[in-house]
């Protein structure tokens, strides 16, 4: 049946003709007309033995679900028929055996490629399909789904969300109803449709259209939090809306207070800019950059969920390849590295001598020992560099200047000497060439950092830039065994000042044979087994839009990193000043403008908390007011009813007491419990997270996750150590319950 309609019809256009489907006009005739769109569609689908139930004021709930699952139905036949027809062009792809010669191989790669590609976007997109449905003035009606799919003779069936034509189904409000008259969510599970939720914008259309359910937003907000984000496709809020549908080039600035949605509309951001320029977007790139790798995994299904696995998703500590950096040094040196009077100690360290490099030179010629010492070697190396100041690119400049200093000490002895036989005979002696190697040996970023973990070898670098103490401080950090999140920025300033080649691995292409023919590359592969994580190498530096999450934290340093990654890129700045860690705002400011070079602006601000019921969010507003100026705040839309819990506690019985509480909590709720306790109460409250719904983080890994229910454990800790915005991170946490246990001795 699909050989028959080989058209392409998963739509992946921004649907410039009219979606819509007309039915008519007076009120009696309306309900039909709403069906109609329907009846229409199913016309010309490949099973049209469904009759449509035609719609009524009076219907009941279960009767407009009857009525939406028609439609549902009748887009998943033909979505099985679309999937049917890509296997088989993927399956012909496969047996183009003639494929033999490289230019062929490549088409068919292509061919396959394209064919493989659809399967995936459809099978990704199979559960909840179907989300939204707009009844337009005059009677026409537009479906929203997850994809945009046509139906035989091309119309319109489903319109992606993220077209022009979804837009009025975010934006249209009952002061600007931008022509439609009742929007409804419909709610899915696989493809069968549970329930749906009306919202009415046309009064005048009450007598003409049902209005069922409760509100779909609300829904959401009160689901269980699985310890996974979700995509919010289906209620994404007008003012979010804006912010997803910003231009793509320039820098989005997107703030707003705790739970405004700001990670979760920079997701569905990137999304939408894939849809809308996929090839430069897909070519080039998209990063998405947060705080910690706990966050990256609590973010990582909510674009493939959105049927986009091509963003390159990595944390702050990741962004150096091989390095999974998840440690945080504590916050006085944490401020030393992350400051930009690092980078001079950095320079300067790229540029001593290796602690293990050899502090003499002698060298037998005509008879007689010439010796450089400790001195002469010190002011060849600053010669070479100051010729090229990337070491592992100077050591040609390097050797030749070993070279000068031995004439300079063999010409007055041996007056009769040729300076270029001279060159000639000792630049290639084995002895030469041995020392040189020693001496001026090729460096890796990793390298120079371990012997900082000397004080003395630092202290050599850091000269005035850094008192003892805080040498000592940093280089106790470096002789950890593992690198920690801020180290990630100094070895990535390393590898530009030591001249390390950047390794340009774009994706992992691997030549594969099927059925005795082999591939260029492998569509198969890249799509099924290349996880969106590893689609592009942490070196990478070409990207075509940078999203960055919690941007309020950024140190200079993490600024400079990023910077090197979208040179030419438009970013996406989300943050939120009062929950910032970081304690200089104005040195990150200066160098978030250095790193973003774009003057074109677009700056949207959220304003209602999705997250916190408004109990929660009401005594972390007043906990902060008392402690920061100017503070965002935003309005929690959702009541329990269940104020804030607060204990004191002797030390000795706070594992008892936390125990009890959490017992008690997963009882209450359905989802999550989250533990957040300084990290020296970590290996004491660890024996608590018995139960796979509990989770036990420190303050810092706390940032844009969320439970359902949370403990926060000595808050006057976290705020004396992390800072008071670090603290209101922490009392904002949760969805429906926190108890805030203080510990009195
Ligand atoms: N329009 C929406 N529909 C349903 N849920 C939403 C909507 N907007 C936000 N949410 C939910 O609200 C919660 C908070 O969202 P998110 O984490 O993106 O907020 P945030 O502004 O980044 O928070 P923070 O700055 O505190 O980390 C999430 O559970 C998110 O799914």
């Amino acid at each position: 049946m699909s050989a028959q309609h080989p058209r392409t019809s998963v739509d992946d256009s921004a649907l410039g003709g009219d979606p819509t489907q007309p039915h008519g006009t007076t009120p009696a005739q309306g309900q039909d007309r709403a069906s109609a769109h329907i009846d229409a569609a199913l016309e010309h689908a490949t099973d049209t033995t469904h009759a449509v139930a035609h719609s009524d004021p009076n219907n009941t709930h279960d009767q407009e679900v009857a009525i939406e699952q028609k439609f549902v139905d009748l887009v998943y036949r033909r979505l099985d028929d679309l999937r049917d027809d890509a296997q088989q062009r993927q399956r012909a792809g496969y047996e183009w055996r003639e494929a033999t010669v490289p230019g062929a191989q490549f088409e068919r790669d292509v061919f396959v490629y394209r064919a493989t590609k659809r399967i995936v976007d459809i099978d990704s997109q199979h559960e909840g399909l179907v989300f939204g449905r707009l009844d337009l003035d005059g009677g026409r009606v537009r479906h929203i789904g997850r994809l945009g799919v046509r139906d035989l003779e091309y119309r319109p069936l489903l319109i992606d969300w993220r077209a022009p034509a979804a837009s009025p189904f975010y934006q249209a409000t009952g002061l600007d109803r931008k022509g439609v008259a009742r929007r409804r969510v419909i709610r899915s599970f696989g493809q069968t449709v549970q329930e749906v939720s009306d919202d009415l914008l046309d009064p005048e259309a009450e007598g003409t259209l049902p209005v069922i359910g409760d509100g779909a937003l609300m829904a959401a907000l009160t689901r269980k939090r699985t310890g996974r984000m979700r995509d919010i496709v289906a209620t994404i809020q007008a003012e979010q809306d804006a912010a997803i549908r910003a231009p793509g080039r320039g820098a989005t600035y997107i703030t707003g207070g705790p739970g405004t949605g700001k990670t979760v509309v920079a997701l569905h951001r990137a999304a939408y800019l894939l849809y809308q320029d996929r090839s430069r977007y897909e070519a080039a790139g998209i990063l998405v950059c947060g705080p910690s790798a706990v966050f990256m995994r609590y973010i990582d299904r909510v674009l493939p969920s959105l049927g986009e696995e091509t963003a390159a998703l990595y944390s702050l500590g990741e962004l150096y390849e091989g390095v999974e950096a998840t440690r945080q040094d504590p916050p006085e040196v944490a401020e030393l590295k992350g400051s930009l009077r690092i980078r001079p100690v950095l320079v300067a360290l790229s540029r001593l001598a290796p602690p293990e490099a050899p502090k003499n030179l002698r060298i037998v010629y005509h008879g007689e020992v010439f010796d450089l010492d400790e001195h002469d070697l010190t002011e060849a190396r600053k010669r070479a560099l100051a010729k090229e100041n990337r070491p592992n690119l100077a050591k040609t400049e390097a050797g030749r200047a070993l070279l000068v200093s031995l004439w300079r000490k063999i010409k007055p002895v041996l007056p009769e000497a040729e300076p270029a036989v001279f060159s000639r005979d000792v630049g290639s002696r084995g002895e030469f060439l041995t020392f040189l190697d020693a001496w001026w040996p090729t460096l890796s970023p990793e390298m120079v950092l371990d012997w900082a973990a000397d004080a003395r070898h630092l202290a050599a670098a850091a000269g005035d830039n850094l008192t003892q103490r805080q040498v000592a401080d940093i280089a106790a950090t470096f002789q950890e065994t593992d690198f920690s999140i801020q180290d990630v920025p100094l070895l990535d300033e390393l590898r530009q000042l030591l001249g390390v080649k950047p390794q340009r691995t774009q994706s992992r292409d691997r030549v594969k044979v099927i059925d005795g023919v082999a591939e260029l590359s492998t569509a198969q592969d890249r799509f099924y087994d290349a996880g969106p994580r590893t689609s592009r190498d942490a070196f990478y530096d070409g990207y075509a839009h940078i999203i960055l999450d919690e941007a309020q934290d950024l140190t200079p340093m993490q600024w400079r990193m990023l910077g090197r990654r979208g040179k030419g890129a438009g970013w996406t700045i989300v943050g939120d000043e009062a929950q910032s860690s970081w304690p200089r705002p104005g040195e990150a400011r200066h160098a978030r403008l250095q790193a973003v070079h774009t003057r074109q602006t677009h700056e949207f601000h959220l304003r209602t908390n999705y997250r916190n019921s408004a109990e929660v969010f009401d005594y972390a507003a007043q906990w902060v007011s008392g402690r920061l100026s100017k503070v965002d705040l935003p309005e929690a839309v959702r009541s329990t009813g269940i104020p804030v819990r607060e204990h004191q506690v002797d030390a000795h019985e706070l594992l008892p007491l936390v125990a009890s509480i959490v017992q008690d909590m997963l009882g209450a709720v359905e989802g999550t419990v989250g533990i957040i306790a300084p990290y020296a109460r970590h290996e004491e409250l660890k024996r608590v997270v018995t139960d796979e719904r509990v989770s036990l983080v420190g303050p810092l890994e706390s940032k844009g996750l969320e439970w359902d229910a949370v403990v926060t454990v000595d808050l006057e800790q976290i705020e004396r150590r992390h800072g008071p915005g670090v603290a209101y991170v922490v009392l904002t946490r949760a969805t429906q319950l926190l108890d805030r246990l203080t510990i009195t001795q």
